[in-house]
């Protein structure tokens, strides 16, 4: 069995702790990785602070090496795809699209990297401040520590990476322990497009251990952490006046108003509330449909989502696999139960194998139950239904996230009016909450986080704003 190491201020580490990983859905162990101790993860950051600060590549050099990035991700596709699918548990399909999203998150990466820029400011229009001229420039942060989420263990890696190297900064990177081996992948192919020593740290091991001695070294400047609310506040708190971008959970909620178009509704609203087992931060968990075609809506998506097959993501018929554990898919099944006991109506779905859950619709689900206002993050969908928008519109606000929501509808006005309403970080209007463009302004609002990515707004977190005055 494969034994990986880390990497170092340009220099691979094997380390005697090693850690397992498991194919998700045979349980098998397919590979052993090293872990990285506190002073390991300590050295880390001293070669990213050295590396930001005595070697700086120019825009035009981080353009080259994330570009060639992104094509060389593209060579690797479908043996990138493969170990996205053993060690998630997620399709053949959905894996070949996150190395393409991953692909794009670089190249748009690369283009950014050659248009960071501050502007002109007109001071001499101040009393006083006359013959004097100014500009802002944007400076990179310095040493940035990512640390990312079993579920998109590769493009929430790139939309980490690629925008700080794009920015200047010199990183320290700490994936997901249940996944680690696409991250090292991604980490050798940046070697291979020809990122300099210390600009790229790997570090892996549990987040209680690497990501609590790394919240508390001061030399990182910012911090880029997509993962779940409980320990995006731990972070926050760990980390004093340091800059911390939370992507974190939420319980999306999609409005089908009576005016939708029904076909496209179910169609968008079966793809994106099961797609990666549900483990999808904006997957579809609550859908609020209008009581005019609630029946109709319901007896349709309950027959598309009984169609749908569950297997071995390596199948190519298989449409969902295995969670990521079955202490997650436990997890499910209680919450599947609480609700059901409490009044939930099982329409389809419910049954647990292993890591394997059914893909699940609950009618009848009421706002205070854990199926509705806690994320979910499984393949289990709540309907109701409402008779006035605004009432509903009321009641998706009182969950305490916020990320992204979906409203289908044939009039502008309820749309326009639903997507100002609605207290979320992206209204999808005609298609379900779970739309992502790798390009967009991404991220939430309450407890789904703090600042935004997609690379050009990520760069520009992961930059400060410099004035400078001359006297003339
Ligand atoms: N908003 C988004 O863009 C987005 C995207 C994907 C996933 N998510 C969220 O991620 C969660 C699922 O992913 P997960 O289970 O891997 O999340 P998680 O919070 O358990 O882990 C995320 C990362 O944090 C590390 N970690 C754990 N404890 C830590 C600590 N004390 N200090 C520092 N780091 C620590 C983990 O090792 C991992 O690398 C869900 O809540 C999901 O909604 C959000
Ligand atoms: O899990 C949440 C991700 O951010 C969604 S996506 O894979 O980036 O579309």
């Amino acid at each position: 069995m494969e034994h990986y190491p880390i990497l170092i201020d340009g220099e691979w580490i094997q380390t005697e702790e090693k850690l397992e990983v498991k194919d998700k859905y045979s349980g098998e162990t397919v590979a052993a990785v090293s872990v990285a101790s506190k002073q390991l993860a300590e050295r880390a950051v001293t070669a990213a602070q050295k590396a930001y600060s005595t070697n700086r590549l120019s825009p035009y050099r981080r353009y080259e090496i994330l570009k060639k990035t992104s094509e060389l991700l593209l060579e690797h596709k479908q043996e990138l795809a493969r170990i996205i699918t053993q060690e998630v548990g997620k399709t053949m399909k959905e894996s070949v699209t996150e190395v393409e999203r991953t692909a794009q998150t670089f190249e748009i990466s690369a283009e950014e990297a050659k248009r960071i820029h501050g502007e002109g400011v007109p001071v001499e229009s101040s009393p006083g401040a006359e013959n004097r001229l100014a500009f802002t420039i944007r400076m990179p942060v310095g040493v940035v520590c990512a640390i990312t989420p079993f579920n998109v263990p590769l493009n929430l890696v790139a939309h980490k990476i690629g925008p700080a190297i794009a920015a200047g900064n010199a990183v320290v990177l700490k994936p997901a322990s249940v996944t680690p081996l696409i991250a090292l992948k991604l980490t050798q192919l940046l070697e291979t497009a020809g990122l300099p020593s210390g600009y790229l740290n790997l570090v892996i091991g549990s987040g209680s251990s690497i990501g609590s001695w790394l919240a508390r070294d001061e030399r990182i400047n910012l911090y880029t952490f997509t993962g779940s609310p409980a320990v995006g506040k731990a972070l926050k708190q760990a980390t004093g006046l340091r800059k911390v971008l939370l992507e974190l959970g939420s319980n999306s909620a999609v409005v089908v108003h009576h005016d939708a178009d029904l076909n496209l509704a179910v169609d968008m609203c079966v793809n994106k509330s099961f797609a990666n087992a549900g483990q999808v931060c904006i997957s579809v968990q609550r859908i609020y449909v209008h009581k005019d075609i609630y029946e109709d809506f319901k007896a349709r998506f309950v027959a598309r989502t009984q169609a749908l097959r569950t297997g071995s993501p390596f199948d190519p018929e298989t449409d969902i696999g295995p969670m990521i554990s079955v202490k997650e898919a436990a997890r499910t099944e209680q919450w599947v139960q609480e609700a059901l006991q409490a009044g939930a109506r099982l329409e389809c779905g419910g049954q647990r194998t292993g890591a394997m859950f059914q893909p699940t619709v609950l009618s009848g689900v009421r706002d205070d139950m854990k199926v509705t206002c806690e994320e979910l993050f499984a393949p289990v969908v709540g309907i109701t239904e409402y008779a006035e928008l605004d009432e509903c519109i009321k009641r998706i606000n009182l969950s305490r996230f916020g990320l992204q929501a979906g409203i289908f509808t044939t009039s502008l006005t309820t749309a326009f009016h639903a997507a100002k309403a609605i207290h979320v970080g992206g209204m999808i209007v005609n298609d379900a909450s779970q739309f992502r463009a790798d390009l967009m302004p991404y991220g939430g609002v309450k407890e789904s986080g703090w600042g935004k990515e997609g690379p050009k707004y990520a760069i520009h977190e992961m930059t400060e704003e410099r004035i400078i005055v001359f006297n003339l």
